[in-house]
């Protein structure tokens, strides 16, 4: 099958799970759907995962991770999700659409960020509607190569977020590398690009839990 056959494909499987475990808005219709996977490409206009080691934080219904992962084959994508029912359907999705190049982790990326078999792994760690950025920093970072990318997609109120974040991303080691803004889902959009420009002290991420109760 071809790309745009799969991501046809994993649509409609997106809609029919949707009816049995909330994957997406029970209210969104499918011409939102399809918004929402536009919002996912947009990434493909900037950045290239061809050959490139990606993390997804959050993916519930495979959004952004599933979308890019058929886009870019050559890619090596592993979805973060701490919702057993959802990374089910990510796992279910990997293997009738047959993309070899996913993986699925049922797990808090709070976890997976202290464990040496991902830490400091990745290319690319995206991340979609999970947090706020003070949050996503020490949730992203520890997981990326030192030069790799976090990726959040953020609405209109991504000027007030990066403020916030200015002293996460000391204390954890990101530099602010570039801001992607586009109109898309009936308002602004942005894609914020962060380079982990050091490696992330040992204390970091915290335990399960303590980034969103108390973000740096
Ligand atoms: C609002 S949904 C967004 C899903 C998807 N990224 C999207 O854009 O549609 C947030 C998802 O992040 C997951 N999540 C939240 N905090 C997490 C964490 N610390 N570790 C792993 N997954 C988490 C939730 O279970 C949920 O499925």
């Amino acid at each position: 099958m071809k790309k745009e056959g799969k991501l046809r494909r994993f649509q409609e499987l997106l809609e029919r799970e949707n009816k049995r475990v909330n994957l997406v808005s029970k209210q969104m219709s499918r011409e939102e759907l399809e918004k929402h996977f536009e919002d996912c490409l947009e990434f493909a206009r900037y950045w290239d995962a061809t050959g490139k080691l990606v993390a997804d934080i959050g993916s519930g219904g495979g959004l952004p991770g599933m979308v890019l992962a058929i886009v870019f084959s050559e890619g090596k994508f592993c979805l973060i999700e701490a919702d057993s029912k959802k990374s089910a359907f990510l796992t279910m999705a990997g293997r009738e659409l047959n993309l070899p190049n996913v993986s699925v982790i049922t797990e808090r990326v709070e976890a997976i960020g202290r464990d040496d078999g991902f830490r400091a792994m990745f290319d690319f760690v995206l991340v979609r509607a999970v947090a706020r950025l003070n949050v996503l920093v020490e949730y992203g970072l520890p997981l990326l190569k030192r030069g790799g990318l976090l990726v959040a997609w953020k609405g209109r109120n991504c000027n007030v977020e990066l403020k916030e974040a200015v002293r996460a991303l000391e204390v954890i080691g990101g530099q602010v590398k570039d801001l992607k803004a586009y109109c898309l889902l009936g308002g602004q959009r942005y894609l914020v690009a962060i380079e982990k420009v050091k490696e992330t002290p040992e204390a970091y991420p915290r335990r399960i839990g303590v980034p969103e109760k108390r973000p740096l």
